[in-house]
């Protein structure tokens, strides 16, 4: 027998034990927009994502798309600045942040998924009242902190067999728009539903120490050394901060990992390899 058919079959029966552990499992993925690449990578994501979803995971996307909004504001011509990584949100920024990412990047991923066969629905933190913010900060305008999170829709669409994709807006009490870091916003999401794994997926292989090598098992305790002493900075530290939030809001283990590498989810929760960073309390 061709030898490749062998290697196909001892791969399925070796994922076995993962695949009875992940049964029924919640797991929050959080794909960053510099994650999503060519529309054969989106391809390759979703069909992860199906095949989590036949196998009896409850699988949760939560979406970034920060160079998208960019690129829009850009060609509208409207400035834009961040502040300790969140983007400074006026009224008009806030209107763009709603139209890219509740808009085109939630329905790329909408059709990818539908494309390998899922049933996905797209949504945002304003639809039936899954996250409500309050304002981070005077000076950052529209940028909410999610407040309230009611993820009784999520549950709905779970029994429904249906894949949620969640674009990072949230409500505001006075009926106002939030921008959410969308790091901020899985967090916020899989402490709500107590997942079993959040997954970040980003464009760096891990957290990585001085030496630029990543480091596969972190604890809390480390991530806040590696913070304090600047090993962690820019994009990462929304990260592991939401990492560190998620693990003492009751989730039981987060990953920071390359989303850019094939079957990247696959890896990490189907094989003994694993991948990327491995953050527990
Ligand atoms: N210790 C570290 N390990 C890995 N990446 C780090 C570290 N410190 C800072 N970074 C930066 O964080 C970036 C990831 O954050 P970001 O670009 O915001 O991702 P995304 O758009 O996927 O949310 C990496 O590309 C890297 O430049
Ligand atoms: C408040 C804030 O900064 N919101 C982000 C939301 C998108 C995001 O988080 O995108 P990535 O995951 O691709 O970085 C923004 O406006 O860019």
């Amino acid at each position: 027998m061709n030898r490749d058919w062998i290697a196909t079959a001892a791969t399925l029966s070796s994922a076995l034990p993962y695949l009875q552990r992940y049964d029924g499992a919640v797991v929050v993925i959080k794909l960053g927009g510099h994650a999503m690449g060519s529309d054969e990578a989106m391809e390759g994501f979703a069909r992860d994502v199906v095949l989590m979803r036949q196998v009896g995971v409850n699988p949760v996307i939560v979406h970034g798309g920060g160079p998208m909004i960019n690129e829009m504001l850009g060609r509208l011509g409207v400035g834009t600045t961040f502040a300790n990584g969140k983007r400074v949100t006026d009224g008009t920024t806030a209107e763009v942040v709603e139209m890219v990412l509740g808009g085109r990047v939630n329905a790329r991923i909408v059709q990818a998924i539908q494309g390998q066969g899922g049933r996905a629905v797209g949504l945002s933190g304003k639809d039936a009242g899954l996250v409500s913010c309050r304002p981070v900060a005077a000076d950052l305008g529209y940028v909410g902190a999610p407040s309230e999170v009611d993820v009784s829709v999520l549950r709905t669409l779970f029994a429904a067999d249906m894949i949620p994709v969640i674009a990072p807006i949230g409500g505001g009490a006075g009926g106002e728009t939030f921008n959410v870091n969308g790091d901020t916003f899985a967090g916020a999401v899989a402490q709500a539903l107590g997942a079993d794994r959040l997954l970040l997926l980003t464009d760096v292989a891990g957290v990585k120490d001085r030496a630029g090598d990543v480091v596969t098992e972190l604890t809390a305790e480390k991530v806040r050394a590696m913070t304090a002493d600047g090993t962690i900075l820019g994009g990462m530290i929304p990260k592991t901060e939401t990492a560190l939030e998620a693990l003492e809001g009751g989730v039981r283990a987060v990953v920071i990992l390359d989303g850019r590498v094939p079957n990247a989810v696959l890896l990490e929760l189907f094989t003994d390899h694993g991948a990327g960073s491995l953050i527990r309390g």
